[in-house]
């Protein structure tokens, strides 16, 4: 019997990102169907597109990720093809489960590249997966799909962003390095997208794990750290999570601390929100203030966080065979549900079918 049984597959799903100055546009075509997006907002992300000559890094760090996994399952004997499908881009995700039902594939487990609970990195991919099986023919092809939980409390994903913090602070001048911010980053939210997730609580949790292992590992107790924000969009009658990191850096007082550490535990990879809002336009700002800065690594292909994704796979398929594993998580807010509960990181302006979810 496989280690992964009842699994025959694992679908990686994601993003997706552009590959080229061509699918800029109709990139952001896709994102943003139906949402109220400005239109100075979607040429303002454009240019952040075209700034790295249309491509995103979103798709190689996938490609870079399942080649590591690969590696990593044929170094533990797990015999378990892996497929990747996308919300946005090209692999979609429809087209993937088409592959799959195809390949004789009949049940999947699915690791979402979003370690947060929220709409658009939860319920959005379980939308997106109910609607792909309908138009890809997966479903009636007899596919069936359950979804791993909600791994940011998984050690593999915060401790080597403990370890990526440690080393940012290490490339600062040591005269600033003990009393350098931990500037905590992450997506905004709508606030009412906010409000029907534990988003916030499980970013703040993070952020308090981050910053007790990095006292920990230097010894340096009493430093100030922040949760902020990047990446805003929607109109700005709307309200979203707040502080931007830009506005944090800005209004700091000037007995405030003498350098940053941008840390980005939203991001499972350097995401465009990465390389743009933080390693281009927070390190500008940060200059502009003369404001020593340094960003710490996301998780990546770091060797703990791939060994972490098949330690879940294996959990939630102990857990689909009725065993009881002991689920590794930090923090105290409890475990999340393989199958979300109803309501569960809702959209209050839309209601589409969801897979994986009780409601
Ligand atoms: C919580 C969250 C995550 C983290 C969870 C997850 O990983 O899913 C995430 C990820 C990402 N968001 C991305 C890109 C974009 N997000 C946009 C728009 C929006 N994101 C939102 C939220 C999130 N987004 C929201 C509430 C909107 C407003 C419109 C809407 O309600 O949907 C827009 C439209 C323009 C703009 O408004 O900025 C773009 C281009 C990329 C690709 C980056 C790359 O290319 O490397 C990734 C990984
Ligand atoms: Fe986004």
């Amino acid at each position: 019997m496989s280690l992964a049984s009842p699994y025959d597959a694992l679908l990686l799903l994601s993003f997706g990102g552009p590959e080229g100055p061509e699918d800029v546009v109709p990139f952001l075509e896709n994102v943003t169907r139906g949402r109220a997006i400005p239109k100075e907002r979607l040429v303002e992300v454009g240019a952040h597109y075209f700034h790295f000559g249309g491509v995103s890094p979103i798709n190689g760090q996938n490609r870079a990720l399942i080649a590591a996994l690969e590696r990593d399952f044929a170094g533990q004997g797990l015999d378990l093809p892996i497929y990747w499908g996308n919300r946005n881009w090209d692999p979609y995700v429809a087209d993937t489960l088409a592959q799959m039902a195809a390949d004789g594939v009949r049940r999947a487990v699915v690791f979402v590249t979003s370690a947060y609970s929220s709409y658009s990195g939860c319920r959005q991919y379980r939308e997106d997966l109910a609607a792909a099986m309908e138009s890809g023919g997966a479903g009636s092809a007899g596919l069936s799909l359950d979804r791993i939980r909600a791994y940011y409390d998984h050690p593999g994903f915060v401790e080597p962003m403990i370890r990526s913090t440690v080393d940012a602070l290490g490339a600062l001048d040591a005269s600033v390095r003990d009393a350098a911010e931990l500037v905590f980053v992450t997506h905004s939210l709508p606030l009412v997208l906010a409000e029907s997730s534990l988003y916030v609580e499980q970013h703040r949790t993070v952020a308090h794990l981050v910053a007790q292992g990095v006292e920990l590992a230097t010894g340096v107790s009493g430093r100030v750290s922040t949760l902020t924000y990047c990446s805003r969009s929607g109109p700005p009658s709307q309200p979203w999570l707040e502080p931007d990191i830009g506005d944090h850096l800005c209004e700091r007082s000037a007995q405030g601390p003498a350098a940053a550490v941008a840390v980005p535990i939203g991001f499972v990879s350097d995401h465009m929100e990465v390389v743009y809002d933080l390693d281009t336009e927070a390190a500008e700002t940060a200059a502009k203030l003369a404001l020593p800065f340094a960003r710490a690594a996301t998780v990546g292909t770091d060797p703990q966080f791939v060994a972490a994704i098949r330690d879940l796979v294996l959990e939630r398929a102990a857990r689909a065979r009725g065993e009881q594993p002991r689920p590794k998580a930090l923090g105290s807010l409890g475990v999340m549900p393989d199958v979300c509960r109803a309501g569960c990181c809702a959209n209050p302006r839309a209601h589409r079918p969801a897979l994986c979810g009780s409601d």
